[in-house]
């Protein structure tokens, strides 16, 4: 495999479909620790782009850099053709409300019913809503679509692990996101529960067209959900393709990641 410098080339398919995300020779260093080099991405529409990286390697400082929460040394983020690093507070909200994030640890309310889980997010993004007097039906379609619709009445304790996963991505849902950024899907999942979240993820990105962004380390979600990846080492795309093409490559660096 042959070292990916430039995701320009993508492929020409690709090309025609509409950009939803694109990351700009991202750099960021902490003193001399450079974490990223010069890292692009671009997402397109209705795609499911995987990133791979060590641990260590900036996955979590790109995500960060992303939603904002880091400031990057230069680069640029361009959500929706806006760049995110130079939006006023207000315009970075409304365009927050089109990513849809869903976390490692489900991070549910635990105070809270599943069926309020779900009113929150509503409630806090009323602009792009209006007030809304009825949740019910918005808050059974969201459950539906992550095959839950009989545990809104239960309380987050009462779920098993793979349940909040859903719920999660379920309040995910509910804002209707355009892209959606998945951080490690499945870890701490058993094989069987990470197997139908990685089906969910399919399902998801058919039935709402969604584009997504999904790190992780689990080489069967990345097999079975990526169209593309991309690998993150030192930095930079180290290499980039479909699962096959990388999963073929004789290249060390990135054989370890199909090593598992
Ligand atoms: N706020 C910070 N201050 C200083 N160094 C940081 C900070 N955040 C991250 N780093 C450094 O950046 C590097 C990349 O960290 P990051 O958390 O992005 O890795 P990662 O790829 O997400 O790893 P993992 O898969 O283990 O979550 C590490 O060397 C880390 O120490």
């Amino acid at each position: 495999m042959e070292q990916t410098q430039n995701i320009l080339m993508d492929n020409k398919e690709l090309g025609t479909k509409k950009l939803m995300l694109e990351i700009i020779d991202l750099r960021k260093s902490f003193g001399d620790n450079h974490v990223l080099n010069g890292f692009n991405l671009r997402l397109f529409e209705g795609e499911n782009l995987v990133i791979m990286g060590k641990s260590g390697s900036g996955k979590s400082v790109m995500i960060k850099c992303l939603v904002g929460l880091m400031q990057p040394d230069s680069g640029s983020i361009m959500v929706m053709g806006k760049d995110i690093t130079k939006l006023r507070q207000t315009a970075l909200d409304e365009l927050r409300t089109e990513i849809g994030f869903l976390f490692q640890g489900s991070a549910l309310y635990d105070s809270m019913t599943v069926r309020e889980n779900l009113e929150f997010p509503l409630r806090r993004h009323k602009h792009k809503f209006g007030t809304i007097s009825d949740t019910t039906q918005i808050v059974i379609e969201a459950l539906k679509s992550v095959g839950l619709e009989h545990a809104i009445n239960l309380m987050p304790s009462e779920l098993s692990g793979g349940m909040k996963r859903r719920v999660a991505l379920a309040r995910t849902l509910i804002l209707k996101p355009r892209i959606i950024l998945y951080d490690e899907p499945t870890s701490g999942l058993d094989p069987i529960t990470a197997k139908e979240i990685i089906e969910l993820m399919r399902s998801i990105q058919a039935t709402y067209k969604t584009s997504a962004l999904i790190i992780t380390h689990d080489v069967d979600c990345a097999r079975v959900v990526s169209e593309r990846m991309i690998l993150l080492v030192d930095g930079i795309n180290y290499a980039e393709g479909t699962f096959n093409e990388l999963a073929q490559s004789k290249d060390e660096k990135v054989r370890a990641f199909f090593k598992q």
